[in-house]
């Protein structure tokens, strides 16, 4: 079959599209009396509408420069007080709205990586931060022309492991199967978790994000901690199930969890044993698990 178009130009629909400024970087101190706050976040910020002209014929005049974004970013920062990463993006895409009428639709990102306060002497310190792990909170806020505004928040890379209730048995075996089933081995993963909150939380002005988050993350932590876990798959659902249950704010999860395999290492060799005590930690390959639930 010749699958070259022979015939005159199409009319070509321009069928999506967004742009905008990505990896914006910021830190922001918050001076206050004896201490300070400390936040470090990357924003995405990204704008829907009309911009037809921009891709057909290369007129700009509809263009708000990806430039202005980030400046914008900056400026809006300075001049807020939002102290979660939800609130942030929704005074970044509430403003980019009002000052664009050619724009439908603003999506924010918002990353924030956990700066901890320093304890000195057992006290807080109020000056000095520790840089915890590498594990981040983020937020997708979508804003549109109509105020319809969906959050989706979550994290990524939250490293735990469990040393006990862990075990992997009874899946299919065939000619290729060289795995021994266990009932006892480690369970390390990084967990990555994002959740879409319900429309009376996304249009309330009084949410708590930081504390909604920091509960649902501790909801899940018990829920992997206490987990007599048959598979990866077994825990992941365990632990999107306890927030599930715990929070009427959220209505969905996606959860990826990785299984970063810890393997036994044969100590016969040299005469000694092994009792699931020394293990070689390996980064690749890793297993892949990842799931949406939501509440019927
Ligand atoms: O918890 C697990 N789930 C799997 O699907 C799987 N596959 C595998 O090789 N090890 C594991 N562990």
């Amino acid at each position: 079959m010749d699958i070259r178009l022979i015939g005159g130009p199409n009319l070509i629909e321009l069928i999506e599209n967004r742009y905008g400024k990505s990896r914006v970087r910021l830190v922001k101190v918050t001076r206050h009396n004896g201490h300070h706050d400390l936040y470090e976040w990357t924003v995405e910020v990204l704008l829907e509408g009309d911009f037809d002209s921009a891709h057909r014929v290369g007129d700009n005049s509809n263009l708000l420069p990806t430039d202005t974004m980030k400046n914008t970013v900056y400026s809006l920062a300075r001049s807020s007080s939002a102290t979660s990463i939800e609130k942030f993006a929704g005074e970044l895409a509430s403003f980019l709205l009002e000052r664009n009428s050619q724009v439908s639709a603003v999506l924010v990102k918002v990353e924030s990586v956990l700066w901890k306060r320093l304890t000195v002497d057992g006290q807080p310190h109020p000056d000095s931060f520790l840089r915890g792990s590498n594990e981040r909170q983020v937020t997708r806020l979508r804003l549109e022309r109509s105020r319809d505004c969906t959050i989706n928040s979550g994290f990524e890379e939250l490293v735990v492991m469990k040393t006990a209730k862990s075990g992997f048995e009874g899946y299919i075996k065939d000619s290729l199967t060289t795995l021994k089933e266990t009932n006892d081995r480690l369970f390390g993963t990084a967990v990555s978790a994002d959740w879409n909150y319900i429309e009376a939380v996304t249009c309330g002005t009084d949410i708590d994000f930081k504390a909604l988050h920091h509960d649902v993350r501790e909801t899940m932590l018990k829920a992997f901690a206490d987990h007599e876990s048959l598979s990866v798959q077994h825990t992941l659902f365990a632990m999107a199930e306890a927030a599930l249950n715990g929070f009427d704010a959220i209505e969905e999860i996606h959860m990826v969890m990785p299984n970063k395999h810890c393997l036994l290492v044969d100590l016969s060799r040299f005469g000694q044993d092994n009792p699931n005590e020394i293990f070689v930690p390996t980064d690749e390959p890793h297993g892949t698990i990842e799931a949406r639930l939501r509440r019927e």
